[in-house]
């Protein structure tokens, strides 16, 4: 059964329509991710779930338990859904020390005192806030009092944790910590969760399943893999992907059985023939999938280096290619490129192809599918 399942639900503020109706199912014990840009609609859809906002129509269950029904006039209060959430403002009692703000709850649901001490202390080891129990949220940074929220998250065990962008006011260190930390929680807990950001690196490393939003509609519901290797349109391509998927227009051919794309003066020969008429296409290639090479070659297309900027483990070079734009990635640390002049081969089993007016997916790359059926 799935834990958490939205039908037909819908928000309007006004004449304007947040939410078009909205088919949602997030399975037991899953870590899903609600990825898009700002204004998209996630928070909403979090906030709908947890009972913090009313939607216009649809219905809600949570467990099995409807929770919402535009059609009953049916509405279940935040406090009765039994969730833990953690959302952008922290929302910690500021007339409250941080250990009572952590075990309110607890107190609330009348725990052994020996429970409650055991769950505070593990909690305030796992934020790192060990000493800290005694001051009052305004005596805390903004980074701080994040954890005490994260601390309460993991004291109360709660099956559903619903969590909005908890980790946008920590440092880079302590962000990458508390990432692997959550993912730990929900996964100890076996918990259903339901995590909203519009950072792609978040949503990769931590979700089972990611749900990317735009404007309300969902575009693409998949594992990191699929969502990585096998987009559903140029939208998804585009937003994930970390330097930036290339994309170009070119033109698809058709001779002798073969298929090409022709961009500027290179033709691209795809190994699979694609039914598809001869006319304008879309199609992107990863940065991480460009091969460099110093002299031509089949399928490559000559370009120019412009910046080299290593990054550590990697070196992000950005090129131009008949006044096009090129991002490249390759996997070591290069500090500048002998060669001005390279030609950057173009792999056709790694070339996604788009309908360059409605933006779908033409093609699955090649070396994307054996992947995943190997997965
Ligand atoms: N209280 C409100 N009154 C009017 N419009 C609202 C209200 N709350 C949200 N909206 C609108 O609903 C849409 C969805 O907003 P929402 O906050 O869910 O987006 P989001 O994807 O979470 O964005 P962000 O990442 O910036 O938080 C936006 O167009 C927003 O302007």
């Amino acid at each position: 059964m799935n834990e958490v399942s939205l039908k037909g639900i819908t928000k309007s503020y006004g004449s304007h329509l947040a939410i078009p109706p909205l088919d949602l199912e997030i399975p037991k014990g899953k870590f899903v991710t609600l990825l898009g840009p700002s204004g998209c609609g996630k928070t909403t859809t979090l906030r709908i779930i947890a009972g913090l906002e009313q939607p216009s129509s649809g219905e809600l269950t949570l467990a099995g338990k409807t929770v919402y029904s535009g059609r009953g006039g049916h509405f279940v209060p935040p406090e009765k859904r039994g969730l833990g959430f953690i959302f952008q403002s922290y929302a910690l009692w500021p007339n409250m020390k941080v250990d009572r703000n952590i075990t309110l709850a607890l107190h609330q649901a009348k725990r052994p005192k020996d429970e409650i001490a055991e769950r505070l202390g593990e909690a305030l080891h796992k934020v790192q806030l060990e000493g800290y129990e005694g001051r009052f949220p305004s005596e805390l940074s903004g980074g701080q009092q994040q954890r005490v929220a994260v601390a309460r998250l993991i004291a109360a065990r709660n099956s559903i944790l619903l969590m909005d962008e908890p980790l946008s006011n920590l440092d880079a260190v302590l962000r990458t910590e508390m990432r692997t930390e959550l993912k730990r929680l929900s996964r100890d807990l076996g918990a259903t969760t339901v995590y909203v950001t519009h950072d792609q690196v978040e949503a990769l490393t931590m979700s089972d399943i990611i749900v990317v939003m735009k404007d309300g509609l969902i575009q693409q519901i998949g594992s990191p893999y699929e969502i990585y290797h096998e987009p559903a349109n140029l939208f998804v391509a585009e937003f994930i992907g970390d330097p930036r998927i290339n994309v170009f227009d070119g033109n698809l051919e058709q001779r002798d059985g073969k298929s090409i794309i022709r961009i500027h003066e290179t033709g691209i020969v795809l190994k699979h023939q694609v039914a598809r008429a001869e006319g304008p296409i879309k199609f992107a290639i990863r940065p991480e999938r460009l091969n460099l090479l110093d002299a031509p070659a089949v399928n490559a297309l000559p370009a120019e280096v412009d910046v080299v900027q290593p990054t550590g483990s990697q070196t992000i070079l950005s090129l131009s290619a008949h006044g096009m734009p090129i991002t490249a990635l390759i996997p070591r640390f290069v500090e500048s490129w002998p060669n001005r002049k390279i030609w950057l081969e173009f792999d056709p089993e790694n070339i996604m192809m788009f309908d360059p007016h409605t933006g779908k997916i033409i093609n699955t790359p090649v070396d994307a599918k054996m992947r995943s059926n190997a997965a």
